[in-house]
């Protein structure tokens, strides 16, 4: 096990940067020599890919309730695999790429509040 790994495989982690993420990725993947894989294209398929999987966990479910109330124990946890299997594989294309991904993540919102300001509340 690499370092960092023991970390956030034994302890619930309550708060983690993208950054620290990045550095564990890129860890565990230089311990495999998998560096030679990850190139930006390999990479975006992969998480294409995953996206497929987490989307296999809605398919023919119909609509779904915020929350889950009616899902199995193993279900939900399938889907944060899934859904993590997703970040993990988009954190790694950004850090790839050379994009530091908090940065534009957050210059983003900003962004999107700029285009869609929010309705103005009058005081009653
Ligand atoms: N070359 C690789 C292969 C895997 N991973 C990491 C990133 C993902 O978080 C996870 C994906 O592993 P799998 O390809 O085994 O996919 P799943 O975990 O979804 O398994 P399965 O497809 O059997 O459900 O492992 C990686 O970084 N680089």
């Amino acid at each position: 096990m690499g370092e960092g790994e023991e970390n956030v495989e034994d302890k619930k982690v309550m708060d983690i940067s993208l950054k620290d993420l990045s550095r564990i990725l890129e860890d565990f993947a230089k311990a495999r020599d998998w560096e030679k894989h990850h190139s930006p294209r390999n990479l975006l398929l992969a998480m294409v890919g995953e996206v497929g999987e987490l989307s296999e966990i809605f398919q023919w479910r119909g609509e779904v309730e915020k929350g889950l109330p009616n899902w199995e124990e193993a279900d939900k946890e399938h889907l944060g695999e899934e859904l993590s299997d997703v970040l993990l594989y988009l954190i790694r294309l950004a850090d790839i790429c050379e994009i530091d991904l908090a940065d534009a993540a957050t210059k983003k919102i900003v962004k999107n509040a700029i285009k869609y300001p929010a309705p103005i509340k009058k005081l009653s």
